[in-house]
Formats: structure tokens, sequence, C-alpha cells
């Protein structure tokens, strides 16, 4: 039986990043940066004022409470350049820092020692020194001209979005997402939520989670839930193949069932099964394959927590390697309190992350990790690794753990 990091690594083995295409900004979010971005204007554009208050010229150096200027009149956000002849002007936050000042006054450092009829400041008093550089965002402080702005292999989430939408892009290179396909099979399952259930019929809870973690990072483009029959099943694997997809991913009848179809099935396709059964809980009996056409195939166990664990560990580990993504590591935290189990077999738990009054974060296992029992699945917030060798853990040995999803496994930074 193969262990996880092998299975792992013969998936990345087999998957070459997909080739890279150009969407328009508002349909950025949740891609892959298909190439190094360097600004090609600075960010900010031009020097301007952090404040609301005087833009005054300390030349350089500092200037002394109670110096008093003349104010010759106001710039604001979205004006364009002045000149300064008077030693101070009214800015706004935004405004283009006027020519000949370096500094800015807030307008609560200042007493307005003469008003025109409208109320306008004419001349102002300061009421605390100030000195060159104040209250200015320079030119490319954020982001200089030719700086690189996102590195190749970037996740787009809404803060990239945000750096992206600076740089003033109409098109960003991004890597295709894997178009997948997804199968259910079970004659017991129902989709139709407003169905109510004949006896021995359950509702098809994987069809919806999987879709749902998937459309993050994939492109679904077609998903069934087929009969434990044979012909149905080799009908919807054809529809899939229609579809031109790169993955397709089943659940159930994978195991050692009479109706457990899926791997004659890919033999007899000319499927190459790389893999079937896997060491650890749940998720045993996964099956792994490429169909003659090149297509990744992976067959989850059809209990429910099977194919979310399934999901996370192989079919997200293909997705990030399709995708250029690197390999995700483990977080090592700390167990929250103490935990016996078999030795010889390792178990993927669901888990939640803790604080500590004292500022420690630690791992809590949750109760129900049977691989039938979903709602743990709404409390669970990690997935905890309990070692194939351990048998008694303690509170405080470290383990391995993974955030529910692997668009969040960059959370920490890992010290050298
Ligand atoms: N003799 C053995 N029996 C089983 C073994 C074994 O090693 N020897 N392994 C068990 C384990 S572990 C798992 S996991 C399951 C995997 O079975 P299959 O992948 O063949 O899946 P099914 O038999 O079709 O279904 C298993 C279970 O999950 C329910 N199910 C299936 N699809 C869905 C769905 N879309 N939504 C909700 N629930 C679903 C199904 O009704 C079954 O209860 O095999 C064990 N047996
Ligand atoms: O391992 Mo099965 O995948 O325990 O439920």
């Amino acid at each position: 039986m193969i262990h996880v990091e092998a299975a792992q690594a013969l998936i990345r083995d087999l998957c070459t990043r997909l080739p890279a295409e150009s969407v328009p900004l508002g349909r950025a979010l949740n891609r892959v940066l298909a190439r190094d971005l360097h600004a090609t204007d600075a960010l900010p554009p031009f020097d301007n004022s952090a404040m609301d208050g005087f833009a005054v010229n300390c030349a350089g150096s500092v200037l002394r409470e109670n110096a008093e200027f003349g104010v010759g009149g106001e710039i604001a956000a979205g004006d364009s350049a002045r000149r300064c002849a008077t030693g101070a002007i009214e800015i706004m936050t935004g405004a283009p820092m006027p020519e000949g000042c370096d500094a800015v006054i807030p307008v609560e450092n200042v007493e307005i020692t003469e008003r025109d009829a409208t109320g306008r400041a004419l001349r102002i008093r300061l009421i605390k020194p100030a000195c060159a550089g104040q209250h200015v965002r320079r030119a490319g402080e954020d982001i200089a001209l030719g700086a690189l702005a996102l590195p190749s292999g970037s996740w787009i989430a809404p803060s990239q979005l945000m750096v992206l939408a600076g740089l003033g892009l109409p098109e960003v290179p991004v890597v295709r997402r894997p178009r997948v396909a997804l199968l259910c099979t079970g004659r017991e399952l129902v989709d139709d939520p407003g169905q109510s259930l004949a006896f021995g019929q359950i509702r098809n809870t994987n069809g919806p989670y999987l879709a749902a973690r998937m459309a993050e990072t994939a492109e679904v483009v077609c998903g069934e839930t087929v009969t434990d029959d044979t012909g149905a099943f080799v009908r919807a694997l054809d529809r899939a193949l229609d579809q031109d997809v790169d993955v397709i991913v089943s659940t159930g009848a994978v195991s050692m069932g009479r109706y457990d179809f899926v791997p004659g099935v890919l033999r007899s396709m000319g499927a190459t099964i790389y893999f079937h059964k896997v060491a650890m809980r749940p998720g045993k009996p996964l099956l792994f394959a490429r169909l003659p056409g090149g297509q990744l195939y992976f067959g989850l166990p059809g209990n429910p927590v099977s194919s979310a664990i399934g999901l996370r560990f192989f079919v997200e580990c293909a997705f990030r390697a399709l995708l250029g993504l690197p390999a995700e590591k483990a977080w090592r935290l700390s167990l929250g309190h103490p935990v016996t189990k078999k030795a010889g077999v390792r178990l993927h738990q669901k888990a939640a992350l803790a604080i500590r009054s004292g500022g420690a974060a630690v791992v809590q296992l949750l109760a129900g990790q049977e691989s039938f029992r979903t709602l743990p699945m709404a409390a669970a917030t990690v997935w905890a690794v309990l070692p194939e060798s351990a048998e008694m853990l303690v509170e405080g040995d470290c383990i391995d753990v993974y955030a529910m999803e692997h668009t969040q496994s960059g959370l920490f930074a890992f010290d050298a």
C-alpha cells in the first residue's frame, strides 16, 4: 500500500503546468499568475499629501513652532500640480504636492489666524514644529517603477487584486484552470433537496461539497450522479471526456463491494492505475489512474469525510501542480490535549485550532471522527495528521496540520 507522501509525489510527477491565458482583471480572482509582474507605473504615481492640511516648504529642514505663512489657494485630490507662491497652500489628502513644498502640516496642528469672507484660511501659524517630508507620500514609495510587484505563481486573492488594480493591467496573465468532471456514484443517492427519501435512499452530500471546494481552484465543467450500473457509468465518463477535461473525480464504487465497478471500468478503458489504497484512514480505498488520453482519474471513496480527505490531500495536490503552485508544507502545531490511537495507522482527523489565553495556537481534535459523520465538518477548520507510528500523544506534542483550504497553506511563514 502506498504512503501518503509517495502518492503525492507520484501525482505531482504526472502533472505539468497548464498553459497561460489572459483574463480581464475582474476575472482574475482565485487564479494563479503565469508570469512575474513588474510595475510599469510608479505607485503612487506622484508625490501627494497624506493629510488634510497645509503644504509648506521646510527647505529640507525644520520649521519652528509659531512660524507664520500666508495661504495661497487650495489643492484637492484629482487636481493637477500647482506652484506655491505664498509659503503655504491648503491641501487635501491625495492631492499632488505643489511645486516648492516638501511637507504637509495637518489642519489640527495650525491656528488659522486670518480667514476670507467665505471662511477660507488666509494666514496660518504652526502650533507644532514641522520637518521636511512629513505627511508626504512619495511617488513609487508603495511600488517603485519597474519593481517586481507580484511573482509568477502568486495565488490571486482579493489582496493581490488590490495590487493588480493599482498596476493598471487591463488583462492579467494567468494559468489556465484545470477542467474537471465530477461523478457521484450510487443508486441510493438523491440530488433533489425537495424530494423525500424512500427507505434506503440518502442525500448526495459529496456532490455539493466537492463541487464547491473544487470551484475555488478548478473549472467544474460537468457534474453527474450515476447509478451503480457499469453501462451508465461508462456513458457518463464518455460525456465527461467529450468536455475536454483534465481531471475526473468520482466518489464511491472503489472499495471491495459487488457494485464497486470503478477499477474494472478503468482497466477495460486501458487506464493505468497507479495506486488503489493509501496507507491512511479515513480515505484508504482511494484510486488514482491516468486514462489513455492523459486525463487524471481520482476515484474517491464514497463516505463523505473520506471523499473530502481524498480531495484535500490528492486531488488538490494535482490541482496545485497543474497550476504551478508549490507542494504544500504542513504546519507543525501543538496538540491541545492527549490522544491515544492504534499504532500502524496514519489518521487524518477533523480538528479545530484554538488560541490559548497565553497566545499559543493548539490543535483540538473534534468528536465524531467516523467517515460517515458530516456534522463535525462544519466545526472543523483544519485537518490534523496523527502519524502512523504514534500510539500515545501527549498535550504539547507537535503534529502536522493542514488548513481546510489549500489556498490557506501560505498563512504562516516558516522559520529558516
Ligand atoms: N469489506 C470492506 N468493505 C469496505 C472497506 C474495506 O476495506 N473492506 N472499506 C470501507 C471504507 S474505509 C470506505 S471509505 C468505503 C468506500 O466505499 P466505496 O468507495 O466503494 O463507496 P460506496 O460503497 O459507494 O459508499 C460508501 C458509503 O458512502 C455513502 N456515499 C456514497 N456516495 C455518497 C454521496 N455522494 N453522498 C453521501 N454519501 C455517499 C454510501 O451510501 C455508503 O454508505 O467502503 C467501506 N467498505
Ligand atoms: O477510510 Mo473509509 O475511507 O474510512 O471511510
